[in-house]
């Protein structure tokens, strides 16, 4: 089959990569067990329908041949409906097997890439910030495909065609001698050792193409994702510039393929020719001797036609495998990346009694091994409001990223009721703590469905009251379609505060015990802030809070302020406390209200 074209990578294939696939798919072949078995029987029935034509055609043509005192008519009849039934089986029980098999491809489809999103979900959170969503997508989207293909060509067309080959070279051998299956077997020598190392040798310009091929929708994906940063820099030609400089690239690769498969193409072409041509002189030059008959001649022919229509597909079905396989394995590499962060195997939930937060003498650094957090150490008691406070970059979100246990401290704990993070379950964790991010991202849906988002399951009455509490209630009212408003892309047709509001709402419905406050006043207007921080001040009660805080002038009656300082505790204590210490939070103080004066 011509004119196919490969995309999937082909990077060097691991040994034991099919075991894998294997033990990965049985569990799906398994359960489809007699749609497996009545595919195969299909499979049978249409290839028996096919190894039958050149037998019946030669019937036909020797009929045909003795005129009409030897063969009756209706032998004739017979032959002609023999034939067309057996055509009509050939494409009926393939087009069956296709039809049964298409639910056990589909399935096992569903069961990957189910598999992928819980998996690419559960990853931590360096991966998330490090990856390209549109190249990542495209990996997974070429993963599965590639199972499906490798499944259903797999099973059934290399075995089968392999079968074949056996069999025409077989009855050629038995019925005409060893000529003919000598012709078959070394053209599909050569064809096949020809074509394993084309394919070799185009296997860096495929890879090129796929390469490329990411890249450029990586580079798409993440401008769109960043279609206000385009606007507000006007930028849209810069970014179009970059894209079309990646396009570029890719239709450079993709040339280099298109004619590397010409290359390939054109010399399986010659391989098939060549045979073909060669078995049909022999066979002439028989019938010419008298040693053959005109229908033993069709019947050569037939079965030449019938092997390299398969053997051609075989081509283009190897490298397509063999670009399945590393496709495959690129996204089983994904499915096997472990999380730097995962439960341990005698992980515990986590029991909450008072919700008591502690930070113990935790040391912390991201990748770079630069120290963001340095021997911090403070407790919020059950209860207690606690705001953190310090300059851009002291690692006050930090101490939010070890609270939810998206990274471990290096040295020191973080504990909840005395209970260390590293030793439970993060689900248990992360269910106990509503969190108001600084960035509240919204998902493009309803307020209602963005709401409802903290607590899926909560009835009408939790919502009105998470409303109530977001003070979000005149908002929802003034709005024509209400809380079926639909937000837009990460919630950008809302107002920041508005938008923060959403995030408290969302944070109340979920009515946990422990509850983490990012501020964005900064980005406020005052009356934005001031509704926000009502709204906050009414969800805090009788929770454990700590308010990671930018304007101090939001905290000042906070149960304790803990002040950071390039990643140190280096005072901690009430408003009124720490300016009598006239330390670094009193600098602070002085300077946001020199600040705020001359704004
Ligand atoms: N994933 C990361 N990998 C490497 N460095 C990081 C990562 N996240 C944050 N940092 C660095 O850690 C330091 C502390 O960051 P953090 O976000 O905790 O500061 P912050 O006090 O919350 O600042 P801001 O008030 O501006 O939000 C910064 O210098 C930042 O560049």
């Amino acid at each position: 089959m011509k004119g196919f074209d490969n995309t999937g990578s082909t990077e060097p294939l691991q040994p034991g990569l099919l075991g894998l696939i294997y033990r990965r798919l049985a569990p799906v072949l398994k359960e489809n067990r007699p749609r497996v078995l009545l595919a195969l029987l299909c499979l049978i029935a249409a290839k028996g329908g096919l190894l039958l034509i050149p037998f019946l055609l030669k019937a036909l043509v020797d009929g045909l041949d003795a005129g009409a005192e030897a063969t009756s008519l209706m032998l004739l009849l017979l032959l002609v409906v023999a034939y067309g039934a057996a055509r009509l089986a050939n494409t009926l029980f393939g087009e069956l097997r296709d039809t049964l098999f298409g639910r056990v491809t589909e399935r096992a489809m569903r069961r990957i890439g189910i598999q992928v999103f819980r998996h690419v979900h559960s990853l931590d959170l360096d991966f998330h910030l490090n990856r390209r969503t549109g190249g990542l997508a495209r990996d997974i989207e070429r993963g599965t495909s590639g199972i499906s293909f490798l499944l259903r060509f797999f099973i059934f067309n290399i075995a089968p065609t392999l079968f074949e080959i056996a069999m025409v070279t077989g009855i050629l051998l038995l019925s005409y001698g060893w000529p003919y299956a000598a012709i078959v077997l070394t053209s599909v020598t050569l064809y096949g050792l020809y074509s394993f190392r084309a394919t070799a040798w185009r296997t860096r310009f495929v890879r090129e193409v796929n390469e490329a091929d990411s890249s450029s929708n990586t580079r798409s994906v993440d401008s769109l994702l960043n279609y206000e940063t385009v606007k507000y820099f006007t930028n849209e030609e810069f970014e179009a510039e970059r894209y079309d400089e990646s396009l570029a690239t890719w239709e450079v690769a993709r040339r280099k393929n298109r004619l590397s498969l010409f290359a390939l193409n054109g010399g399986q072409a010659l391989i098939i020719a060549l045979s073909q041509t060669s078995m049909l002189a022999l066979a002439a030059w028989q019938v010419q001797s008298g040693d053959m008959s005109l229908g033993d001649f069709v019947l050569v022919n037939q079965f030449m036609l019938q092997l390299f229509m398969p053997l051609g597909f075989l081509g283009f079905v190897y490298r397509e495998i063999k670009s399945s396989l590393a496709n495959i394995e690129r996204l089983f590499a994904l499915l096997d990346r472990q999380p730097k962060v995962s439960d341990k195997s005698d992980a515990r939930d986590l029991e909450v009694n008072t919700s008591t937060l502690s930070f113990n003498a935790v040391g912390f650094s991201y990748d770079d091994s630069r120290p963001i957090l340095r021997d911090v150490s403070f407790s919020i008691m059950g209860g207690e409001k606690v705001a953190v406070v310090g300059a851009s970059g002291a690692g006050k979100s930090t101490l939010v990223k070890l609270l939810f246990r998206f990274y471990d401290p290096e040295s020191g704990s973080v504990t909840i009721d005395g209970q260390d993070l590293r030793d439970l379950s993060q689900r248990s964790v992360r269910r106990q703590i509503a969190i108001v991010p600084q960035d509240c991202v919204l998902f493009n849906d309803t307020l209602r469905e963005n709401i409802r988002y903290g607590n899926p399951e909560a009835d009408d009455d939790e919502l009105l009251k998470a409303i109530a509490t977001a003070h979000l209630e005149d908002f929802v009212a003034r709005l024509p379609k209400g809380l079926d408003t639909v937000v837009g892309e990460r919630g950008l047709k809302l107002s920041g505060g508005e938008r923060q509001r959403v995030g408290i709402a969302r944070a109340a419905i979920k009515d946990a015990p422990i509850l983490v406050f990012d501020e964005a006043t900064s980005s406020l207007d005052s009356r934005s802030e001031q509704a926000v921080l009502d709204a906050f001040s009414s969800m805090a009660q009788q929770h454990t809070t700590l308010v990671i805080a930018h304007r101090l002038s939001t905290v000042i009656d906070a149960d304790r302020i803990v002040v950071l300082h390039s990643g140190k505790v280096v005072e901690q204590g009430k408003h009124h406390d720490l300016l009598l210490e006239n330390g670094y939070y009193s600098q602070l103080w002085q300077a946001q209200q020199r600040r705020s004066e001359q704004d």
